[in-house]
């Protein structure tokens, strides 16, 4: 066989192959419909979106996956198979801390595929607020970077809020200095949102230390900003705003940290049933004494129940009072966990759970 007809032969099989790919992908969208009709059917307030079993599905595809293709790929592609079948159960809104081309934006993606309708808002208020009154069935919001620390208006806002935490997403975090001029020399104002101002400021401090650095509400809006301006000015961005802005690249990766990681939460009002490794938020108030946050943690302890995060916050309610935000391992629904925060409900002057959800996979 020569060159010619080897290709063809293959390229033949790639086709057989193509073909019932499709048609399984078609029956399983098939599949989903009809649990999109049983969950019709069981009530009122159907949850058509179960982070829960997606993280099992990938978590599945994952650990059996054997090459050529990455696992990482792989789970990737049944992202976007179970974005699309899920749309041909009923389409998603999302609404996320925009504007278009954000990170979280991009997190929204990593999280919901392809197929769901994201609407971008002006601030994180705003996101809760669209997911609050039912113009969207799931926020995107940043929570925490593992340089900068907590986003505190994420935090605050659950005070007030009654929403849930319905998943998280991380993302590795890489900046760019986008800009219309061609050197640095050149550059004497940077726009940028106050976070990406700290996760550079080494950088910003050797290649720029006479630049203004000007904060903004966002990233996008700093390469929008520096767009529309003559000249002089550079913005920190991601590299896909360059595109968006019809910006040129002036430097890579100029975050300090090699391991920069954002961490986003996905709210909704969902009570998610347990994956098998979940998380659990916690938003809860010492009693106002001696040792108190001690004796609040200790039923963890004894348990075994590994805290991830703790975080205090004012309550906004007395001047000298906090709220502590709390993340542990594990489901509400295991027993151990059940158990220990009984005991720490005993202990606390205010006490909510925020939402278990399935740690990230992707
Ligand atoms: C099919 C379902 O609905 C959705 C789609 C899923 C999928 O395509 O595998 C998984 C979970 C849900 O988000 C389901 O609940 O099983």
């Amino acid at each position: 066989m020569n060159e010619k007809e080897a290709l063809a032969n293959i390229r033949q099989k790639i086709d057989d192959i193509d073909l019932k790919i499709q048609q399984l992908l078609n029956d399983r969208a098939a599949m989903a419909q009809e649990v999109a009709r049983i969950k019709m059917d069981s009530g009122e307030q159907a949850d058509f979106y179960r982070p829960e079993r997606e993280a099992m599905v990938l978590r599945t595809v994952m650990e059996r996956n054997q090459g050529p293709l990455a696992s990482a790929e792989v789970a990737r592609l049944f992202r976007e198979i179970m974005s699309a079948c899920l749309a041909a159960e009923k389409p998603l809104q999302v609404a996320y801390l925009g504007p278009e081309g954000s990170f979280t934006q991009a997190a929204a993606q990593k999280q919901f595929g392809g197929s769901v309708e994201l609407h971008p808002m002006t601030t994180i208020a705003d996101v809760f607020h669209a997911v609050e009154t039912s113009h969207a069935c799931y926020g995107v919001v940043p929570v925490e970077n593992s340089t900068e620390g907590m986003v505190s208006h994420t935090l605050d806002r659950f005070i007030s809020s009654p929403l849930k935490i319905n998943g998280e997403v991380t993302l590795r975090i890489h900046h760019y200095l986008l800009s219309k001029e061609k050197n640095l020399e050149d550059i004497s104002k940077v726009y940028a949102h106050p976070q990406a101002i700290a996760q550079c400021r080494q950088w910003l401090m050797e290649q720029l230390p006479q630049a203004e650095l000007v904060p903004l509400n966002s990233n996008s809006e700093a390469a929008k900003r520096v767009a529309a301006e003559p000249q002089n000015s550079a913005a920190i961005a991601a590299n896909r705003a360059a595109d968006i802005y019809g910006l040129s690249i002036l430097a890579r990766n100029i975050e300090d940290e090699v391991d920069n990681t954002t961490r986003f939460l996905v709210i909704g009002t969902q009570n998610v049933g347990p994956s098998g490794v979940d998380k659990t938020a916690l938003l809860v108030a010492t009693k106002n004494k001696p040792g108190a946050l001690q004796t609040l943690l200790k039923p963890l302890a004894d348990n075994s129940i590994s805290m991830t995060r703790i975080e205090s916050r004012p309550s906004r309610k007395g001047i000298w009072e906090y709220v502590f935000f709390i993340d542990i391992e594990g489901h509400i629904h295991e027993p151990a966990v059940a158990s220990a925060l009984s005991l720490l409900e005993n202990e606390s002057s205010m006490f909510r759970i925020l939402g278990s959800y399935p740690k990230a996979v992707l």
